[in-house]
């Protein structure tokens, strides 16, 4: 997407320094730095430390990473340990082992002089992907915004809440969640975003950051201002992405996410999930019980990052000294809480028969 006119996605290779690029994530909403990744540990460092973040990009991110590595090392044993390294990075996306797992699959029958050159091909590959696919979430969320609209007086805008950043940021390019709302905004459909702020790491101040650069109009929110914005009928319908989504439909995202989805179904809001394909779990059933909910440092909580008075970024301790912090980083939303999944293919339903239906290619595949 556009930051300044300029026109970026999240992770690319710059052919004349013959790198890859990242969007360092840290800083944003407040500073735009822009940093190469050269090494395997870059890469799982980059990963850990959320420089880069957002299931889809960390799966790309993870592909180019296995790409860098491959051309200092092609061997077996690197290929392995580079699998292991970046997996052990985060535990819940499951785009990370996803991504991992095709690229090995893709590399190790060839012989070890062909490895760098695919492995860096493929590695362009899905990020390609990650666009198209985010591209059409966004044109099947359109066809719901469009619905909304027309059950609307003119000009009234189309509300929508959203939780953590499932933007372009998030991904290679267009995001999950924020894609419908670009294209919905690309026609001229007036709508207005609701912004979770998500603590602690506050990717909301994120997607406030790329829909302001976009020109759509919205609200930063405190996380627990959703549940009185439904309960007033201020929210036409609350659209969220995904880190992994089980085969069933349980949908696992941004912690906070679950009590959005208990306050949209008590209010009769309909309540979405932005889903590409890689993001689900064939081989997992119940979320709750099988799903890994990342744990992340107490400091996330008892401290806050953000822009400090006199303009630099820095950090202000929020919490008493000596008060340990809890972050567990994700919840699971039941599928029954869930209206529709928004994939790349259409909206399915959020069930095992949704979900077949609509990717009867892939339903069982191990992940
Ligand atoms: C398009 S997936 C975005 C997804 O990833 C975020 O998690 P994190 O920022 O910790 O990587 C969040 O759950 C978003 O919904």
């Amino acid at each position: 997407m556009k930051v300044n006119g300029t026109h970026y996605r999240s992770i690319w290779f710059d052919h004349d320094l013959s790198e890859v690029r990242i969007i360092d994530q840290r800083w944003l909403p407040h500073r735009f730095e822009v940093v190469s990744l050269t090494t395997l540990d870059a890469f799982a460092t980059a990963i850990r430390d959320m420089w880069v973040r957002g299931a889809p990009l960390i799966g790309a991110t993870a592909a180019y990473g296995m790409a860098i590595e491959m051309a200092r090392d092609a061997s077996d044993a690197a290929m392995n340990h580079a699998w292991d390294k970046l997996h052990t990075t985060r535990p819940t996306a499951i785009n990370l082992k996803w991504a991992l797992d095709r690229c090995r699959a893709a590399l190790l029958p060839l012989p070890v002089d062909e490895r760098a050159g695919a492995a860096l091909q493929l590695a362009h590959e899905i990020a390609d992907e990650d666009v198209e696919i985010n591209r059409n979430i966004g044109l099947n969320g359109l066809e719901i915004i469009r619905q909304i609209a027309a059950r609307k007086p003119a000009g009234e805008p189309v509300r929508l809440l959203t939780h953590c950043n499932a933007g372009w940021p998030a991904t290679v390019d267009w995001g999950t969640a924020t894609s419908p709302m670009y294209h919905a905004f690309e026609e001229g459909i007036p709508i207005h975003v609701w912004v979770d702020e998500t603590r602690p790491r506050n990717q909301g101040a994120m997607t406030s950051w790329e829909l302001g650069s976009h020109g759509i109009s919205h609200s930063y929110i405190t996380d627990n201002a959703g549940g009185h914005l439904m309960q007033q009928g201020m929210v036409d319908m609350v659209i969220t992405g995904t880190d992994r989504t089980t085969a069933t439909g349980d949908v696992c995202n941004k912690i906070g996410t679950y009590l959005k989805a208990l306050a949209a179904r008590d209010n009769g809001v309909p309540f979405y999930v932005a889903l590409p394909s890689p993001t689900i779990d064939w081989t997992v059933r119940d979320g709750v019980a099988e799903i890994p909910i990342e744990d992340r440092p107490e400091r996330e909580v008892t401290f806050a990052l953000g822009k400090l008075t006199d303009g630099t970024i820095g950090e202000v301790q929020v919490a008493p000294d000596g008060s340990p912090g809890g972050n567990p980083a994700f919840d699971v939303t039941p599928a029954r809480l869930v209206t529709g999944l928004i994939t790349e293919r259409g909206v399915a339903e959020a069930s095992e028969a949704g979900l077949a239906k609509m990717f009867p290619d892939l339903k069982g595949r191990a992940q």
